[in-house]
């Protein structure tokens, strides 16, 4: 098997058609864009491309992207919303010369000069593989990232890859042979979140026994990787915020300042921009992590990469044979049409299956398809008698159950392997088994 090294024939750019924006009235009339890449941002924060002074206009307002002849309107959870004439649109497809409105602002959208993007000239780039035009676009944002020191915010859904790209970001950088330490802030309690980050003396907290260093102190000279960041709750924002400001920080329960030498690479499969619109996510927070920002684009919308994926994975399983005996072409065309909402990390078990079992297993229903439970139905049994609190804790209870015996079923009782299917951390799975009698 060969993925590691195929190199797609195809040029190593990507002609595209770009955007203008016209500001036809409010505030900013007279004001014009031209994009520069695929997609502008409008608002009246100072890293979009388009920046607004208007106050009826949301700090992240609106992304307009280029969608074939037309172009792609997606609000980005504005307070006054983007209308096309008296209708509201939050994501949809408009002609290039429609007129939008944003609170008091009118805005033209046409076309723009054609360009030519840099694609990475492989389907590789360390551990992953790529050789949709998007996954090599990224795959040369990431080289160009990873040269500088700049703070790199990933966004996309669950299992596109954001940990393997912030691990290509590292190896790809001058700091390469220091360390890479990593933070899930989604998978530890909430309490436990300030003395991961920063450490703490003994006696710091009740059952502080003994001196922890946090992550900032262990990735010194290297690269943190804050994966969920925005689960970060405000004042964990606000000290995070502090040390980055400062690049000094103390820990929990020390007086000894300590200074940092870090690149932060955060990731999220929420749209931060949204939640900076609703308050909920600091605005200056944002500025520093997301100085670079990289969308890791879902697997159905890259399906030329399934062919590339399912060999990469069945090698990595020892596969040495033929692709096309394990995945006849009947088989990949189902592949190539199914919607993977769990992406790569979906894929990557899938692929894992055929070989454990020698035969295709069945693919899971995507919510909603044939078959899928009608949405109304609720999908738990709710013990209405009880009163709210005790029945949403009876409720989590089951689940918590239900989730860790299929889990553990799935995973053939290894806890490591449980841990890493169910993403959370080993010690807190192997307490939640505890807690449950299911160890
Ligand atoms: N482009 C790729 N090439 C090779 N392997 C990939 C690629 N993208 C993802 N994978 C594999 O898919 C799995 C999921 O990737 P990863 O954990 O990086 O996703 P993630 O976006 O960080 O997920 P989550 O948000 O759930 O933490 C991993 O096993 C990873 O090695």
């Amino acid at each position: 098997m060969s993925s590691g090294t195929t190199r797609p024939d195809r040029p190593v750019g990507l002609p595209i058609r770009t955007l203008t924006i016209e500001v036809l009235g409010g505030p900013d009339e007279g004001r014009a864009h031209t994009a520069d890449g695929e997609t502008v941002t409008v608002g009246t924060a100072e890293s979009n491309e388009l920046r607004l002074a208007d106050p009826t206009v949301s700090r992240y307002h609106l992304e307009l992207s280029r969608k074939g002849d037309r172009v792609a309107v997606a609000d980005l959870g504005s307070t006054n919303g983007t209308a096309v004439g008296p209708v509201l649109l939050e994501r949809g497809t408009v002609a290039p010369g429609t007129v939008l409105t944003l609170g008091r602002t009118s805005l033209r959208v046409g076309d723009g000069p054609t360009r030519t993007l840099s694609l990475h000239d492989s389907g590789a780039l360390g551990p992953l593989r790529g050789q949709s035009a998007p996954m090599r676009r990224l795959m040369a944002q990431i080289l160009r990232a990873a040269r500088t020191d700049a703070s790199v915010l990933l966004q996309g859904e669950s299992g596109t890859g954001k940990e393997l790209i912030a691990r290509a970001l590292h190896d790809e950088s001058p700091r390469a042979k220091k360390p890479f330490v990593t933070l899930d802030c989604g998978v530890i309690s909430p309490g436990l979140v300030a003395s991961e980050l920063f450490g703490h003396e003994r006696g710091a907290f009740t059952g502080a026994e003994r001196r922890h260093l946090g992550v900032f102190e262990r990735a010194q000279g290297g690269t943190l990787f804050l994966d969920e960041i925005g689960e970060l709750s405000p004042a964990l924002q606000t000290a995070l915020l502090g040390v980055l400001e400062r690049r000094r920080f103390r820990r929990l329960g020390g007086s000894e300042e300590l200074s940092v030498d870090v690149r932060v690479i955060s990731a999220t499969h929420r749209d931060l921009r949204a939640e900076v619109n609703a308050n909920t996510f600091r605005l200056d927070l944002y500025y520093r992590l997301a100085v670079v920002r990289l969308e890791v684009p879902p697997l159905h919308q890259r399906v030329e990469d399934i062919p590339l994926l399912v060999e990469h994975f069945l090698g990595e399983a020892g596969y040495t044979g033929p692709l096309s005996a394990l995945v006849p072409p009947p088989l990949m065309a189902t592949l190539l049409a199914h919607r993977w909402p769990g992406n790569v990390r979906e894929l990557r078990n899938y692929a894992e299956a055929i070989l454990a079992m020698g035969e295709p297993p069945a693919l899971e229903q995507a919510a909603g398809g044939p078959g899928a439970a009608p949405a109304s139905a609720p999908a738990v049994a709710l013990p209405l008698e009880q009163g709210y609190r005790e029945a949403r804790q009876k409720v989590l209870e089951d689940f918590e159950v239900q989730f860790l015996k299929a889990l553990m079923e799935r995973a053939g009782t290894n806890v490591s392997l449980a841990a890493r299917l169910a993403r959370m951390d080993r010690s807190y799975l192997i307490d939640l088994l505890h807690r449950h009698h299911l160890r």
